[in-house]
C-alpha cells in the first residue's frame, strides 16, 4: 500500500505562542482506517485541519495524493472530504440542494447518480426534499457526510463522527464507515471512543500534548501492550503463596480466593501448564480458571496519563 497523506515534521503554533503540533509526521495508507485517539485538546483538529488546508502549519510538509496541500491547495483539498465535528448546515437548504451545491464548490460536474446514491447509503433518500431544519441531529450528521462525499474524495475526515449520537444511530455510522472503506476510501477518524477505534481501526494513532506517541496496526498494538493475566480461582481460600511457586511472581487476591499470573501471549512458552501442575503439587486446589487482557482503553489511560490539559 502506498500513502495518500504524508504530514512531514510539522509544527503548529497558535498566536499567543501555544505550541498545538510538535514535529508530527504520519503517513495514511490508501484504503485504511486511522482512528486518532488523544484526550481534549491534544491537537487532533488542529492536525486535521492543518491536512484539509484549513489551517496552515507553522512548519513542515503535508501532502494528499502527492499534492502539497500549501502550493497545490486545490488539487490536494478535491481529493479530500471533511466531516467537522460542528454541525454547520444552512437551515432552510433542502437536503438534496445542500448535497449538490457542496459538490459544484469542488468544480465537479452534475451527477445525479452519484448523489442519489450517496443519498440511499446514507438512508436520507426519503428526505431529499426535506428542509435541514427540519431533520433530526442525527440525521443532520448523515447530511454531513453526504456532503462530504458529494465531491467523490479519496480521503475522509470524520472529527468525532459519533459524538453526542445514540446508540442506535452510532452503529448506523459504523456500518457506513465500513461500507464507505469497502468501496476503497481511506478513513481518518478522531473519537473519544475507544470502543469505536477497537471496532473500526486498521491502525490506531495516539497523540497527546501535540506529540504521536504511536501508530501502530491494531491488532499488533493489542498483542503487544495488552497485558495477559491467567487468573485462578481457589476450591479453599489460601493465606498465601506457597514457597514453591515464588518463581511465578505470582499474586493472592480476592481476600485469597484467586491467583494471578502474569504472562506473554505471544511466547511458545506460558507457563501455564506448568503453573497449574505446580499449583496442584503445592495442595491448592482450583475451581475455575479464566484469562483476561487488557483493553485498547487500558492501553490507552497508560500511554496518556496525566496527558490530559
Ligand atoms: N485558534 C486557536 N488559537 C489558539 N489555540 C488554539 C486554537 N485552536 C486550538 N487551540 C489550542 O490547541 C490545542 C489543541 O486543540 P485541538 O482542537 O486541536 O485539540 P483536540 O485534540 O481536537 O481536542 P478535542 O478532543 O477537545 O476536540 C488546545 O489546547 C487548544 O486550546
Amino acid at each position: 500500500m502506498s500513502a495518500i497523506v504524508s504530514v512531514k515534521d510539522v509544527n503548529k503554533t497558535y498566536d499567543g505562542g501555544f505550541e498545538a503540533l510538535k514535529s508530527v509526521s504520519l503517513d495514511i495508507d490508501e484504503g485504511e482506517v486511522l482512528a486518532l485517539l488523544g484526550p481534549n485538546g491534544a491537537g487532533k483538529t488542529t492536525l486535521i485541519s492543518i491536512i484539509c488546508g484549513i489551517a496552515t502549519a507553522s512548519s513542515g510538509r503535508v501532502t494528499v495524493g502527492g499534492h502539497d496541500t500549501v502550493d497545490a491547495y486545490r488539487e490536494a483539498r478535491k481529493l479530500i472530504g471533511l466531516v467537522p465535528q460542528e454541525i454547520n448546515l444552512e437551515p432552510f437548504e433542502t437536503v438534496m440542494n445542500t448535497v449538490s451545491f457542496s459538490r459544484g464548490l469542488f468544480g465537479k460536474g452534475r451527477d445525479d447518480a452519484h448523489l442519489e446514491r450517496i443519498l440511499r447509503d446514507l438512508t436520507l433518500w426519503d428526505k431529499k426534499d426535506t428542509q435541514i431544519k427540519e431533520l433530526s441531529g442525527g440525521m443532520k450528521r448523515r447530511v454531513l457526510i453526504a456532503k462530504a462525499l458529494s465531491h467523490e474524495p479519496k480521503v475522509l475526515f470524520l472529527d468525532e463522527p459519533t459524538a453526542g449520537v445514540d446508540v442506535e444511530l452510532r452503529r448506523d455510522m459504523w456500518e457506513t464507515m465500513k461500507d464507505l472503506k469497502s468501496h476503497g476510501v481511506t478513513i481518518i477518524l478522531t473519537t473519544h471512543y475507544i470502543e469505536e477505534a477497537e471496532m473500526m481501526a486498521d491502525r490506531i494513532g495516539i497523540i497527546a500534548k501535540g506529540e504521536i506517541k504511536l501508530v501502530r496496526e491494531k491488532d499488533a498494538l493489542m498483542d503487544e501492550l495488552g497485558k495477559k493475566q491467567l487468573v485462578i480461582e481457589l476450591a479453599e481460600q489460601a493465606m498465601g503463596i506457597p514457597e514453591s511457586l515464588s518463581d511465578y511472581g505470582l499474586s493472592l487476591v480476592d481476600g485469597g480466593h484467586e491467583v494471578i499470573y502474569h504472562y506473554d501471549s505471544r511466547k511458545e512458552r506460558t507457563g501455564i501448564i506448568r503453573l497449574l501442575n505446580d499449583l496442584q503439587s503445592a495442595g491448592l486446589q482450583m475451581s475455575d480458571v479464566r484469562t483476561e487482557q487488557s483493553s485498547l482503553e487500558d492501553i490507552f489511560v497508560d500511554l496518556t496519563k496525566g496527558e490530559a490539559r
